[in-house]
């Protein structure tokens, strides 16, 4: 195990006399986890030891002995894979989207009898994006005006993302601290169709996009009187979350409890 934070996909932590992280995969055959099963077999110090997808048998990851457990399934099924991970005392590394607040109470509650056993859930692994998000947050209370703009390749399942909506709440919740209104400066009471405006996520507009030949992308657009910035991530390849998996992967034993998002282990 290693708390190296560098995060080259293909490097991998010398491992001496150290023994293997045992990995599961939930959601192995999908778009992230066949990404995931490539990456984990591609680190010398990591042992990918079950694939697990619909239809499979959960307790395969239990049974082949995995430490940790990486989740990329829906969100409908995230939850009832969470609670037996913990229940089986199996750190859960997840990347499936659809946390609120009181599913992550809930895992919270499910994690105060298991005081060594860590679950963390990030809405996005890239690390550019959890980049953005610091970025927006800094710049929110500048300018009076916030919209985000998500757009995806046209297989995602939720909207708007996951990463959209915690980057409005991280601006909502910025701008509440400096005694802003949450934005934006524009009013919604004239829209002649319902949703023109986007999604209001704690009053910040979200727009999504869903588009063949897009991944991952998002911009987040602030303006002020005669000037705009635009912040602008773009995941062009599913590979581009890889090093932020596998630094949870090897950072979760040593971090018990509920952690969100992976800026912490990278010293944000
Ligand atoms: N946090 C991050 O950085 C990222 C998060 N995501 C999120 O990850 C999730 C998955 O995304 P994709 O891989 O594109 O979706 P996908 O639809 O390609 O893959 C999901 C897989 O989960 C499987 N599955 C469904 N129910 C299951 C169950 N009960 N047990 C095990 N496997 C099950 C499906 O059969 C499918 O193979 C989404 O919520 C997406 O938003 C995606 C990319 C990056
Ligand atoms: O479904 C995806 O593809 C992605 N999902 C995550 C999200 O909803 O934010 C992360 C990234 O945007 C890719």
């Amino acid at each position: 195990m290693t708390t190296d934070s560098s995060l080259a996909p293909t490097e991998t932590p010398a491992t001496g006399e150290q023994p293997l992280t045992s990995v599961g995969v939930l959601g192995a055959r999908g778009r992230m986890g066949v990404e995931v099963c490539t990456a984990v077999n591609a680190a010398e110090d990591l042992e990918l030891v079950a694939m697990v997808d619909d239809g499979d048998w959960l307790f395969n990851v239990a049974d082949a002995g995995a430490q940790v457990v990486v989740d990329f399934t829906r969100p409908d099924v995230v939850m009832d894979n969470i609670r037996f991970c913990i229940d089986q005392n199996i750190h859960c590394v997840v990347g499936t989207t659809g946390f609120d607040d009181q599913k992550l109470a809930t895992i919270a509650g499910w994690l105060e009898p298991k005081p060594d056993v860590g679950v963390l859930i990030a809405p996005n692994f890239g690390i550019g994006a959890v980049l953005l998000m610091r970025f927006a947050q800094e710049a929110a209370r500048f300018f009076p005006s916030v919209e985000i703009v998500e757009l995806h390749h046209p297989g995602k399942v939720d909207a708007p993302s996951g990463t959209a909506a915690r980057t409005a709440r991280l601006v909502a919740s910025a701008r509440r601290a400096a005694g802003l209104p949450p934005g934006p400066d524009a009013t919604r009471e004239a829209d002649s169709l319902p949703g023109a405006r986007g999604a209001d996520v704690e009053g910040v507009p979200v727009h999504s996009i869903r588009l063949t030949g897009l991944v991952a992308h998002e911009e987040v657009l602030l303006g002020a009187a005669g000037e705009t910035l635009t912040l602008r991530h773009d995941s062009f390849d599913r590979a581009s979350f890889m090093p932020g998996v596998l630094l949870a992967v090897r950072q979760i034993s040593g971090r018990p409890g509920l952690t969100v998002g992976i800026e912490s282990l990278l010293g944000l």
